[in-house]
């Protein structure tokens, strides 16, 4: 456990690359499992999320290298259907490793998947998703057994268009026995992600970034390579990094249409935003004007840069109103704001904040993920030394977070 020193006030400046996507990188990984073959999948981020899927995987069985951001993942042989539990408690996405160990095995072994703390986030459609297709599921306690002799295309309507849900739903259908349908399926980009890589591998499959996914099931699937889309999370955090330190910055290696949200909150709050094929260009001269803003799934604002944008609000001139839909307990970093001068409130699923013209230096405790982000960007901006403890969090899903933010000029150190 580690914390961020950091001696805010410097406005960011320059360029930055862009790491490849967390919330591809990982159900990327669990198709690797569906074929014998090796996968190379490049513009894979080191992220604490990804060190422990590969040890998942390696627990399991397959044999993984991870060179740079490269990694090649090999499982000729699986070894056990028990998933590891320490580490499958460690993150969310050790869940869809369900849907390609039923698809290669008939079999798995697992317990509830851990992650950050932002809601229930029950599993009950994928469970749901798993059975359409002719799986038999017994829940006891923390345990869940899952079995099949055969897997069975299925016409599968999700109720609410959840992202784990759809991966886990694609993932069995890939090698089973006839057509599955997804309906109300997901729409983020990294589904599109996962369906380019299963095309590389021989699967059928096609509609994904629509809400109709379609999957003729094949019975076997080859290796492949692939490329990692960008992180739109981290795009959108270096943008939030920019507005509250009012800087001006250069994203690479990013795809511009996949951070339309963020980019329209905050070009409408008045940022000046240029964006190019694969960069975005972001220049913020001084205060910026309130904003409304709701999460919902993509192609709306992302739950994920939610927190970020709370800390671009409270610097604002005025009163933003941010609602969260997507996770009932995501709004734990406003406590922690308002250690620095932060003057916001928390009613029902929103944060009304009213800006202050600047933030002081604080101690905050990292909350989750994104909300370990959004603290980051407030000892950035508010003038003086601030630390960030509990940084494991940050660690899970972003890449080298302080070396890229003192290439921009930011006073940031980790002490271990
Ligand atoms: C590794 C990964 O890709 N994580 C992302 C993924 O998480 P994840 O896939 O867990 O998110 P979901 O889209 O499934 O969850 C959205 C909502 O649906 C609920 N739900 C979900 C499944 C289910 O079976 N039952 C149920 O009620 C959840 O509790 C939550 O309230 O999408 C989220 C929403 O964009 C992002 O914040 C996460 O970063
Ligand atoms: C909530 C997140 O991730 P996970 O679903 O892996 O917990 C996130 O990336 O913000």
């Amino acid at each position: 456990m580690g914390r961020f020193i950091i001696n805010g006030g410097i406005p960011l400046r320059g360029e930055v690359a862009v790491s490849g996507a967390k919330n591809s990188a990982l159900p990327l990984l669990a198709a690797c499992l569906l074929t014998e073959e090796e996968v190379v999948l490049h513009n894979c981020p080191r992220i604490g999320d990804v060190f422990s899927m590969q040890g998942i995987l390696e627990k399991l069985g397959a044999h993984v290298r991870f060179s740079g951001n490269t990694i090649c993942v090999a499982a000729k042989e699986i070894e056990t259907v028990a998933m590891p539990e320490k580490l499958s408690k460690k993150i969310r996405s050790s869940i869809f490793l369900l849907g390609s160990m039923l698809g290669r095995m008939r079999r798995a072994v697992f317990q509830y998947p851990g992650g950050c703390e932002i809601g229930a986030r029950p599993i009950d459609q994928h469970l749901d998703a798993l059975r359409k297709l002719g799986v038999e599921i017994e829940e006891e306690m923390d345990t869940i057994h899952c079995r099949t002799e055969v897997l069975r295309g299925a016409h599968i309507r999700l109720s609410y268009p959840s992202v784990g849900a759809t991966e886990n739903a694609i993932l069995a259908a890939m090698l089973a026995e006839g057509t599955t349908t997804i309906e109300n399926a997901a729409r983020e980009p990294e589904i599109v992600d996962l369906q380019n890589l299963l095309l590389a591998m021989g699967g059928k499959i096609r509609g994904a970034g629509n809400s109709r996914i379609v999957i003729e099931g094949v019975s076997r699937l080859h290796g492949a390579e692939h490329t990692c889309i960008p992180d739109r999370i981290e795009a959108g955090t270096f943008l939030a990094a920019a507005a509250v330190t009012r800087g001006e910055l250069r994203l690479l290696s990013v795809n511009p249409g996949d951070v339309r949200g963020t980019i329209d909150i905050l070009r409408g709050a008045g940022a000046r935003i240029r964006e190019e094929e694969d960069s975005l260009w972001i220049r913020v001269g001084g205060r910026l004007e309130p904003f409304h803003l709701t999460t919902n799934p993509y192609p709306d604002f992302p739950t994920d840069m939610q927190a970020q944008m709370c800390v671009v609000a409270a610097l604002c001139n005025g009163v933003s109103r941010i609602t969260e839909t997507v996770f009932e307990n995501r709004m734990r970093h406003i406590d922690e704001l308002k250690k620095a001068g932060a003057e916001a409130e928390v009613k029902g699923h929103s944060a009304y904040i009213s800006g202050v013209y600047s933030l002081h230096p604080a101690d905050f405790t990292a909350t989750d993920l994104r909300g370990g982000a959004a603290l980051v960007l407030a000892a950035l901006a508010a003038q003086g030394q601030s630390t960030v403890s509990r940084i494991e969090y940050i660690d899970r899903g972003y890449e080298a977070l302080e070396y890229k933010l003192s290439s921009l000029g930011a006073d940031i150190r980790r002490e271990c």
